[in-house]
């Protein structure tokens, strides 16, 4: 048996349970470069248990549809943030935790121009470009142990188009 997982638009609204949307909105907070740039201030809040933040790069294969949503991860020891380099829309799977147990899954369909970032310790699929390959600045926590939790589901959850 499947079950049918049915996209919604990301939004700061409806992304705030899981994380924030990381996008340019409204008017910036601050001036700056003698008027040349426009600063959008703290939009995001990075969250480790310890070790030290990190960026990486993810160099992510197209994926395609129907879309199986196998699995989905926390990370309880840190956030994790999701930047597209040229803007490439993703697929973002979210679920809440019932006692350890992913429950009430969402997915989001990103814009061009929008990145995440995921609450520590928030449920979620990998990241999933959308149709097309590309490069995600990754910024999450560098340290030991696993800092990895997966659910995988005995019944996986389809994603049919976007
Ligand atoms: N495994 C890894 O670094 N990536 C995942 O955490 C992910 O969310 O894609
Ligand atoms: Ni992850």
């Amino acid at each position: 048996m499947t079950h049918t997982l049915s996209t919604q638009p990301l939004t700061a609204a409806a992304f705030a349970p899981f994380g924030e949307v990381i996008e340019v909105s409204g008017t910036p907070d601050k001036i700056i470069n003698q008027g040349m740039c426009g600063r959008h201030h703290d939009l995001a809040t990075l969250d480790f248990a310890d070790g030290r933040v990190g960026i990486s790069l993810f160099d992510a294969k197209a994926r395609t549809f129907p879309y199986s949503v196998d699995m989905v991860e926390r990370h309880p020891d840190g956030s994790q943030a999701f930047i597209p380099v040229s803007g490439t829309p993703m697929l973002v799977v979210v679920a809440e935790d019932r006692d350890g147990v992913p429950v009430n899954l969402r997915a989001f369909v990103s814009q061009p121009g929008q990145s995440i970032n995921l609450h520590r310790g928030v449920w979620h699929g990998v990241l999933a470009p959308i149709e097309k390959p590309g490069q995600f600045i990754v910024i999450d926590r560098i340290g030991d142990g696993p800092n990895l939790q997966e659910h995988w589901f005995d019944d996986p959850y389809i994603v049919q188009s976007v």
